[in-house]
């Protein structure tokens, strides 16, 4: 039966080795210790490593510019290419800097279809511009330049439109965050979910809200995985950790009540494997964000077809042999 070999795609994983734009070096490593990692081996998702993007160091901070962008231009590259050619889309960075190259590479893709949506779960809004940021570092910056903020190298990869739109985009489990970062998205109206309200509702009835607010008027949408965004204990791994996050096991828990099929691409990042337990809790963590996501996914897609197929009347498969015939 054709459902069972559909729903079986292959996982395509893009790395992004990038670590310079982050407040600690680290982040760098994070793509090549998962693909050597055990546990992703173990894990149930079949899937295959399409790259690793390297990164080209050209200083820090603000420094760090020319050559995030010359490494965010090769990523989107990489995922533009992957999602034209029908690939289920993860990437595994590196720094938050990655977003960047990420989704305007999607973004460009799916121009013919639509416009992307977009869920960013983080404990900060990364909503700077190089102006307004006190430290420089890009990894604070991704969200403005998806929106077509800041700086022109950084906002015009691969095509000079912006490439999330506010009403499309939703930030949940912010805590961290300055002021000018939260002006420029109330001033564009983006929607944040801080960690106040997640408390308040839970986490799933968040996550249902923010997956139809970024459906609404999209072709599809995806999610920006970083992994500070979780309670510091189940991702001590990261480099600019702030207490209070999303509990792990309830996200988990809440992934597979959302509609994932129309999922374009997930992203998970800011992991420092150096900075890892000797549990290995946050490359666990990340391990389960991509079997749930996936698993979710392919069953979601396996179960609707199913529930097609068998709605299907003989009518309809003469109308696809008379237009199969026809061409
Ligand atoms: N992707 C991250 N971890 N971002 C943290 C950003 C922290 C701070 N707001 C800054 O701009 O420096």
């Amino acid at each position: 039966m054709k459902l069972a070999t559909k729903s079986k795609q292959v996982l395509s994983i893009v790395g992004c080795a990038n670590g310079v734009a982050g407040r600690q070096l680290g982040c760098e490593k994070a793509a090549n210790v998962l693909q050597e990692s055990e546990m992703l081996h173990r894990c149930r998702v079949p899937h295959k490593w399409r790259s690793i993007v390297q990164e080209a160091p050209s200083g820090r901070s603000l420094g760090a510019l020319p050559g995030v962008t010359i490494v965010q231009k090769a990523l989107a590259e990489q995922t533009a290419a992957a999602v034209r050619a029908n690939e289920e889309l993860l990437v595994l960075g590196g720094d938050h800097s990655c977003a960047i190259g990420t989704w305007s590479g999607v973004a460009v893709a799916m121009r013919p279809v639509g416009d992307v949506g977009l869920i960013w779960v983080d404990a900060h809004m990364d909503a700077h511009t190089p102006e307004s940021s006190d430290t420089g570092n890009i990894h604070g910056m991704p969200v403005a330049h998806l929106l077509g903020q800041g700086d022109k190298r950084l906002n015009r990869i691969l095509d000079r439109l912006p490439k999330i739109l506010p009403a499309n985009l939703c930030l949940v489990g912010i805590r961290s965050y300055e002021p000018p970062e939260k002006e420029l998205l109330q001033r564009m109206g983006v929607k944040v979910f801080y960690m106040d309200e997640v408390n308040k509702r839970g986490i799933e009835d968040v996550m249902g809200e923010a997956r139809e607010r970024v459906c609404r008027s999209t072709a599809g949408f995806g999610m920006s995985i970083d992994i500070d965004g979780f309670e510091v204990s189940d991702a001590p791994a990261v480099g600019t950790p702030e207490d209070g996050g999303i509990d792990a096991t309830a996200f988990l828990h809440a992934l597979p009540t959302l509609d994932m099929r129309n999922l374009l691409a997930t992203e998970i990042v800011e992991f420092l494997p150096r900075f890892d337990d000797d549990n290995r809790t946050s490359e666990r963590l990340v391990v389960n964000l991509i079997e749930t996501i996936y698993a979710t996914k392919s069953f979601q897609l396996a179960t609707s077809r199913n529930i097609e197929d068998r709605r299907r009347l003989p009518i309809d498969e003469l109308v696809d042999e008379r237009r199969r015939a026809s061409n």
